[in-house]
């Protein structure tokens, strides 16, 4: 029998291609092919240097950026241009694919393309969105649409009153994805959402793959009875994760240029003495943040591993760190690396992060604290999980001007890597959620499970 063979369209963002491709090779794993789309100029920043392995091929499609999308560009037009374009795009490579005898058992879509699963319903194809985000923050968008978005708009007005939704933690303003919040600036995000409901709701049995595991957000998951959220994460090369493919290093889609040196730097510092800053594919700190940040590391006095991304401004001079100097005596500062390597290397014992989810879930999988400096969209939430849930690290509290000083980051990164009781806590709970995340994906784990029972179903009902 034919290997059955899923199309897997995803956002050409790194906080989605990543866990995509990930899932991309637990397809593969459980005897599925995959083609994977993307958008052109992710596509080409992508590299093929490395061979994909047997079973997965990419297509890509113009979103009229294949040169890249800037700070410059609008996003509304973006994401406009990319559903017509993408949708056509999309409809021609099922319909030929057709043509020449091949049919796709199924779709998967990642977040923020509610409009893949129009295309593959127009050729009579299944679709499932992949939610890689949490489950908390899924019933989080699902409570707004359906229900509780007077008391979710009501936050603004009693920032101190939490909001209790059920399922979920008592959540204070500032805990909400950012897109809820006055301040929000991208309309074009609530709008996608909502249509994400809509599509999945067209389906017979609404039912959400989701980055995340059952022992890790088990009241969040079941608690909408209207759609069945599936636990099938966490989505991390395996060589970190359940070794079950040590080849498996990388995700295989970095859309930026590494640096090399690191890991042997790492490698000449004692256990857990390093801490790992990084904010992500996306958020960029101010100069004044990034100044707060270099006083508080070289205060700490602690070997540090610092990602700032190039943004070909390094070198204004108003761009340029006035500590440079003390800073590379004591740590690190690269462009990008590969964030997985680093956090699973012993010598690092705490990550400064923005509080993406991949990011956060690397941490929970590699068992390393972290201080929490969220930024936008779902990172207020996963730094709520974290502190109060997980309990596996620490939030920072930032000034009324919204500056985190460098007295209150040195605050945090003491709690997290110093010898009190509060670090010794966050430091075994990452530990068992290390364990617990492992768990999940070894053979005949929650998510294991989940995923080989989805697929055979697919499977069956195509027979
Ligand atoms: O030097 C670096 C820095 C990052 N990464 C990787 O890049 C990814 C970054 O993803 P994430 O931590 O989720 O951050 P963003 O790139 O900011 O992701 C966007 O997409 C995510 C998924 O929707 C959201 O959770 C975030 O809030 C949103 O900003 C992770 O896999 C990291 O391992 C590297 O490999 N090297």
């Amino acid at each position: 029998m034919a290997p059955p063979h899923f199309l897997l369209v995803t956002f050409p963002g790194q906080g989605h291609i990543n866990p995509s491709l990930q899932f991309a090779k637990r397809l593969l794993r459980v005897g599925a092919h995959v083609t994977f789309v993307t958008a052109i100029g992710a596509r080409h920043r992508m590299g093929e240097s490395k061979s994909p392995p047997e079973g997965l091929s990419f297509a890509s499609f113009s979103d009229g950026y294949d040169s890249g999308y800037t700070d410059e560009d609008d996003i509304e037009v973006y994401m406009d241009e990319l559903q017509r374009r993408g949708s056509e795009t999309l409809s021609d490579l099922i319909a030929s694919n057709l043509e020449n005898g091949r049919r796709f058992l199924g779709v998967f879509y990642t977040t923020l393309l509610p409009w893949v699963a129009e295309v593959a319903r127009s050729h009579g194809i299944p679709s499932t969105l992949v939610w890689i985000q949490p489950a908390t923050v899924l019933d989080f968008y699902y409570y707004y649409f359906h229900g509780y978005g007077d008391l979710i708009r009501s936050t603004g007005d009693n920032p101190s009153v939490p909001i209790q939704l059920p399922g979920l933690p008592p959540l204070m303003a500032s805990d909400i994805p950012s897109f809820f919040t006055a301040k929000n600036v991208y309309n074009f995000s609530l709008p996608i959402f909502q249509r994400h409901f809509e599509v999945l709701f067209k389906e017979a049995n609404p039912r959400i793959l989701a980055n995340t595991f059952d022992a890790l957000e088990p009241d969040a998951m079941r608690a909408i009875d209207k759609f069945e959220v599936i636990g099938i994460g966490p989505l991390i090369p395996s060589a970190f994760l359940d070794g079950q493919d040590p080849s498996d290093t990388s995700f295989g889609g970095d859309l930026f240029k590494s640096t090399s040196g690191y890991i042997e730097w790492l490698d000449t510092k004692p256990t857990a003495s390093v801490i790992y800053v990084s904010f992500g594919s996306i958020s960029v700190l101010s100069k004044a943040q990034k100044e707060e940040m270099a006083r508080a590391l070289l205060e700490t006095g602690r070997p540090f591993l610092w990602v700032i991304r190039e943004s070909g401004k390094e070198n204004r001079d108003e761009d340029r760190l006035s500590l440079k100097e003390e800073l590379d005596k004591l740590g690190m500062i690269v462009p990008w690396c590969s964030q997985v390597e680093v956090l699973s290397h012993p010598s690092v014992g705490c990550f400064v992060t923005h509080s993406g989810w991949n990011s956060t879930s690397e941490s929970l999988v590699c068992g390393v604290p972290v201080v929490a400096f969220p930024q936008w969209s779902d990172q207020q939430t996963n730094a709520k999980l974290v502190t109060d849930v997980w309990r596996t690290g620490v939030k920072v509290t930032p000034n009324q001007g919204g500056l985190v000083e460098s007295g209150e980051m040195r605050r945090c990164l003491e709690l997290v890597v110093g010898d009190g009781e509060k670090g010794e806590e966050m430091r075994r709970n990452a530990q068992k959620f290390r364990d617990l995340a492992r768990e999940a994906v070894k053979e005949g784990g929650s998510s294991d499970k989940n995923l080989r029972a989805f697929v055979d179903e697919v499977r069956q009902a195509s027979e």
